[in-house]
């Protein structure tokens, strides 16, 4: 077998040796790292924070281990932390006190809410970093629907007027992104022309436009406080996770409405989404690793049943593979540290 004949003819008992083995460049770290086709950095994070009123106030969140929501004293910490890790954008998500909370969440579009407070706190002291505002009514109503129920129907016209003064207040408090996560329809050309009409032209649109009705976003439900009250789903208004050519309309619209960015959500399940949505139509498109996906890692970690760094970084590498521009993961800090080395 082979014994004495030249390379190009030595032959094993199954047929020739193969003259090309992608095995040769996986041989060392300097090699694989050269021809690598993806990378991650800590400029693709935005890391996701819960707040809640209160000064020196931190509370876990029982089904997000590592996760908490913090006061705006402590954000303000928290964050300066982040950026020096080399986190450059944050995403703000409120715990609304319950005594706030109406049915019509009209606490979403009182200038001087936490969401208002925090926004410019975190302006005053990071300027450089990117402020991510959502736009949605869940963390404000009593019944834990993102936009205005009556009899039973979440409205969708009413709910886009109430918005797009939650956007304005948010955008004078100083938010750089418009973050809306409701699903209504209309909503981004409605909020564009608001705050282009109050000279907020400047403030970019990030439109959760590809957002699926999804069993993953249950421990954020509890981190804000909006799942307890929540009755029923929110398969009226958000996608159907049987659809992929559906994304493709709702992102066609919202570019259309003005949204400079676009958000698929969740992630991990849905990277066949963010594939088509960035081939299709060549804009910023962000993904979500939302609090199900992270509840599940964290579970498993802790359990000793997977690496916990290892999958964290995989995860969020393939995120970028799939084609997106930016990640929101509740793991960004822990990542930051684990891509620098402390
Ligand atoms: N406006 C609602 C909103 N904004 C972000 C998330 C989920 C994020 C996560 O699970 O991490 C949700 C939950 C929902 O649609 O019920
Ligand atoms: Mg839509």
């Amino acid at each position: 077998m082979g014994e004495g004949v030249s390379g190009l003819t030595v032959v094993n008992g199954l047929g020739r040796y193969p003259r090309t083995r992608p095995r040769r460049l996986r041989g060392a770290e300097w090699s694989r790292k050269l021809v690598a086709e993806t990378h991650l950095s800590t400029s693709d994070l935005v890391w996701p924070v819960f707040i809640l009123d209160g000064e020196g106030q931190r509370e876990q969140v029982a089904s997000m281990p590592g996760v908490e929501r913090l006061s705006i004293d402590l954000l303000v910490e928290a964050v300066g932390e982040a950026a020096a890790l080399g986190i450059r954008s944050v995403a703000l998500f409120p715990k609304t006190d319950p005594s706030l909370k109406t049915s019509d969440g009209r606490e979403a579009t009182n200038p001087d809410n936490l969401m208002c407070r925090a926004t410019r706190a975190l302006k005053a002291a990071h300027p450089e970093v990117g402020l991510f505002c959502d736009v949605a009514l869940d963390p404000y109503n009593c019944d834990g629907h993102d936009g205005i129920v009556k009899d039973g129907r979440i409205l969708n016209d009413e709910t886009v007027a109430v918005l797009l003064k939650q956007s304005l207040v948010q955008a004078a408090a100083g938010a750089d992104v418009i973050a809306p996560s409701d699903m209504m329809d209309g909503r981004i050309g409605s909020i564009r022309d608001a705050l282009d009409g109050a000279g907020f032209e400047h403030v970019q649109i990030m439109s959760y436009a590809a957002k699926y009705a999804s069993a993953f976003y249950g421990p954020f439900r509890d981190a804000v406080g909006s799942g307890g009250a929540l009755k029923g789903d929110k398969k009226t208004y958000q996608m159907d996770p049987a659809n992929t050519d559906e994304s493709l309309r709702e992102v066609a619209m919202d570019l259309d409405e003005g949204a400079d960015m676009v958000m698929v959500k969740p992630g991990m399940p849905y990277l066949d989404i963010v594939r088509r949505v960035k081939e299709t139509f060549a804009v910023p498109t962000l993904v979500y690793q939302v609090s199900g996906e992270y509840a599940m890692m964290k579970a498993a970690a802790d359990n000793g049943w997977l690496d916990n760094d290892a999958a964290v970084l995989e995860s969020l590498l393939a995120f970028k593979r799939a084609g997106a521009c930016g990640i929101f993961t509740y793991a960004a800090v822990e990542a930051a540290r684990l891509m620098r080395g402390c």
